[in-house]
């Protein structure tokens, strides 16, 4: 094969080409034995040459959390702030300003360190083992605590877990795209290798790179930051595009930081202009920017996130990448494999035609190397491997070719068998044994019987004489038809029950399948699913991308496709708009299951598809994945009710009061009093996270939709400033109130109104009508009002500058903030729409 040398982006050759050793001296240079290292000595070996891990997952340390925080710009403004206002003797604010930044830095830390432990948790429970020798014995180890010198046992689907030689191998086969860019398998036997481009090291296998045909028995030589893909490809490989809705928040945190800046410089000048005193001029202006900022958006994400990750665990769905919650929550198009999903998997042979095809499948499938597939297992569940025959080569299956072929020898015969799907088969044969060979007829009649549900694998047979040697698919010609082998896969019952929620959830499901197409049809059809049209991989074959994008609308079935094609189909269905979550189990479904928005495999799958997956399915049920939707879309809810929460009252407030601030002539609020204001409506919302989310939110599909969130902004936002603004100017005029009042009202009234309006925006509907608050909500909202009202009209009142309401003011305030209620439960009608 060419590819290496065809390869587009070949990395340069590393510092130690360790193939070109050879196994005795790398063993001797290891200290290790064929036999594996003693738990004792790699344990040793851990400790001092560290984990066997590229990326760092473990979450950054809380001191460091704390720390970087501090080092944000407003944290540190503030921070300069306190020092400015302790050396001109205002201790009251000093006190006040930094018990306010610890507060706020330490909720967010810990709510943020501890969702995030859970969720670490959580993916470690589904991430990869390796088999190792260790004391004498395979067994399972973390990938992470692999040590050079150890050696591993991979099976077709296994993982790469780290850099190393063959000590055995069987017809293996590896993926190496994520190195070198090429597609095709390369081919890797043990023995020894001149070449130092890694490209060339037949003999060598690579971290991060894919067994996809065959086994092997590998001698780890280098692990973790050592390994090729520690040294070129971590970061690339580990990197994701951000999601819609990453992107759209990390937007709308950008625009609201812009905003603030502008303003408060606004702010700032005016009151410089208007001959304010400076040092209570800049503090006010830092205190707006902190309470405009959505400091808390990060962590609420996070913890709403990692509290969604939970609570899919508890359904069946382990989340290994915690932003594809919302993609999972956005999908609005499932593709689906077809064997184990919609199958029960447990596939048995039906018939053989004849003793001789069974005897020659046995042979084919007894013999290979690697893990039998379940096709293998059926026809071995029937036939065991005739006795007195060996195998000499073989030509490993591959998902482009679709049959596979064992040179065996026994009985004084040598002959090539090869078997495969029906049309793969007989395009390589010339004749049939015992009988006319009419290929039209025998294509007809595996057609028919995949009509019946039948999966066929064809048999044939070439005799090869002493001096041929096989070693590639070439040697696949001149074939002797033999016979079909036929199986059963019953289809899964509750599978059309899980298809029909999913689509009462929105999402229209697209079978994508290796298989024939009238196996498929005749599954969708005893399944009674809704599906339509049917391409096959010969036509998508013929189809340029652009063409496929413009089918793969109205078509929901596919079959006989490729690996590539499998990715394929799925960019199309990105390419058109759609929100597209794959699920599959096989080593061919790992592209496609990469290039989903939402990637998701089972438990049982290959490694290699669960590696590549977002999500892991405990269980094989595409009912489970129904309820994974549902948790997706109401941590979807929920993150956006905070952000419906800042771009409203908060918002509006914060504006009116940089109005204000100019129009009279003392300050609205202390700096000290818009930060305590701050940290109060921070706490409040910390029980979004745990709100019920109405069933209409769960009904559709939702991504971020920045018209939606602009336009709830523009309605929500002048309603609360025009309440606002008619507040101060009942204060001051109609009132008269002194600077101490005015303040002590306007914390008291804004406190009131942004944090109620939480129990009206958390539901598109009439508020009564919605699912009731979850309790943590109403404790931390009413809670915080409880706070803020016993601080500002309670004891403590004067140190922090507050002074005692009038009765009358009291009253009036109150009849602000039901109107204002009334009026935003009105009018978020129109702003959620
Ligand atoms: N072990 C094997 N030996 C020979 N041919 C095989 C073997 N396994 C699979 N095939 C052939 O390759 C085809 C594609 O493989 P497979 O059915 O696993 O693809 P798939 O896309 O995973 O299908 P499904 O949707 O059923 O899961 C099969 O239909 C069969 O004809
Ligand atoms: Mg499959």
């Amino acid at each position: 094969m060419l590819h290496a040398s065809l390869s587009p982006r070949q990395p340069p050759p590393v510092e130690d080409p360790f193939w070109t050793q050879g196994a005795e001296a790398l063993l001797a240079r290891l200290g290790a034995t064929p036999a594996g290292l003693a738990e004792a000595e790699a344990a040793r070996r851990l400790t001092t040459l560290g984990r066997n891990a590229v990326a760092d997952p473990v979450p950054a340390a809380i001191a460091l959390k704390v720390l970087r925080r501090l080092a944000e710009p407003l944290v540190a403004i503030l921070l300069v702030a306190a020092l400015v206002s302790g050396l001109t003797g205002d201790w009251p604010g000093f006190g006040i300003i930094l018990g306010i930044v610890g507060v706020s830095v330490a909720l967010d830390v810990v709510q943020e360190h501890r969702a995030e432990q859970a969720a670490a948790r959580l993916r470690d429970s589904v991430a990869v083992r390796a088999t190792a020798r260790r004391d004498g014995q395979a067994r399972p180890v973390p990938v992470e605590s692999l040590v050079p010198g150890d050696v591993v046992e991979l099976a077709a689907g296994a993982l790469v877990p780290a850099d190393g030689i063959l000590l055995v191998g069987e017809g293996a086969q590896a993926n190496e795209a994520l190195l070198t860019g090429e597609p095709y398998p390369a081919p890797k036997r043990p023995g020894p290798c001149a070449g130092t481009n890694p490209a060339e090291a037949g003999n060598a296998l690579f971290a991060g790179t894919a067994l996809v045909a065959g086994s092997a028995v590998m001698l780890v030589v280098a692990t973790g930051h050592a390994t090729r893909l520690g040294g070129v490809a971590a970061a690339l490989a580990a990197r994701r595009p951000a999601t819609a809705f990453e992107r759209g928040l990390r937007g709308l945190g950008l625009l609201i930081l812009r905003l603030t800046a502008f303003l408060v410089l606004f702010v700032l000048l005016a009151h410089l202009a208007f001959h304010r005193p400076a040092l209570e001029s800049f503090l006010f202006a830092v205190a707006l920017a902190v309470g405009l900022t959505p400091e808390l958006l990060p962590m609420v994400t996070t913890v709403t996130l990692s509290r969604g990750a939970l609570r899919m665990a508890r359904k069946q769905v382990v989340v290994k990448r915690l932003a594809a919650i919302h993609d999972l929550g956005a999908m609005d198009v499932l593709c689906t494999d077809k064997t184990g999903t919609l199958t029960e998997a447990r596939i048995a042979l039906a018939d053989a035609g004849s003793p001789e095809v069974l005897r020659m499948a046995a042979l084919n499938a007894g013999l290979a190397g690697g893990l039998p597939t379940p096709l293998d297992a059926a026809i071995l569940a029937a036939q065991p491997v005739p006795a007195g025959w060996r195998a000499l080569a073989e030509v490993p299956f591959g998902f482009e070719r679709r049959r596979s072929s064992v040179l065996v020898e026994g009985d004084g015969q040598r002959r090539l068998v090869v078997k495969g799907a029906p049309e793969a088969v007989l395009a390589a044969c010339t004749r049939a044994e015992g009988h006319d060979f009419d290929r039209a007829a025998l294509l007809a009649e595996a057609e028919a019987r995949g009509a019946e549900g039948l999966r066929l694998l064809g048999v044939a047979v070439r005799a090869v004489p002493e001096e041929e040697s096989v070693t590639g698919p070439e040697a696949e010609r001149d074939l002797a038809f033999l016979g079909f082998c036929a199986f059963l896969d019953p289809p899964k019952a509750s599978a059309g029950r899980a298809v029909a929620r999913l689509a009462a959830l929105g999402i229209r499901t697209k079978i994508v399948s290796g298989d024939a197409a009238p196996v498929v049809r005749h599954l969708v059809q005893a399944l009674g699913l809704p599906a339509q049209g049917m391409l096959t991989g010969e036509e998508i074959a013929r189809m340029d991308d652009h063409a496929l994008a413009a089918r793969v609308e109205q078509v929901d079935l596919y079959a006989r496709v490729s690996p590539d094609q499998k990715r394929r189909i799925l960019l199309a269905l990105k390419a058109r708009g759609h929100t597209v979550g794959f699920i599959g189990d096989g080593i061919n479904d790992a592209p496609a299951i990469h290039a989903a928005d939402a990637g998701i495999s089972v438990q049982e799958a290959t490694e290699v598809a669960r590696a590549a997956a977002d999500l892991i399915l405990l269980a094989p049920d595409l009912g489970v994945l129904a309820e994974g939707v549902e948790e997706g879309r109401r941590t979807y809810a929920n993150v956006m009710k905070y952000v419906r929460m800042g771009t409203s009252s908060n918002f509006g407030n914060m504006l009116s009061m940089a109005v204000a601030s100019l129009a009279i002539p003392f300050l609205p609020l202390l700096p000290a009093q818009i930060l305590l204001n701050n940290l109060l409506y921070d706490v409040s919302e910390l029980g979004i996270p745990f709100d019920a989310v109405d069933e209409a939110d769960l009904a559709t599909p939702h991504g971020w939709d920045m018209r939606q969130v602009l336009r709830f902004t523009l309605v929500m936002g002048p309603l609360s400033s025009a309440f606002d603004l008619a507040t101060f100017a009942l204060l001051f005029w109609g009132f008269g109130a002194g600077a101490e009042e005015f303040r002590t009202a306007w914390f008291v009234e804004s406190m009131a109104t942004q944090v109620l309006v939480i129990f009206l925006i958390r539901t598109a509907g009439p508020a009564w009508r919605a699912t009731p608050p979850h309790p943590a909500l109403v404790a931390t909202s009413l809670g915080a009002l409880a706070v803020a009202l016993a601080l500002a009209l309670g004891p403590l009142a004067p140190v922090l500058g507050f002074a005692p309401l009038p009765g009358g003011m009291l009253a009036a305030l109150l009849a602000l903030v039901v109107l204002y209620l009334a009026a935003a439960e009105r009018l978020k009608r129109v702003a959620v729409a």
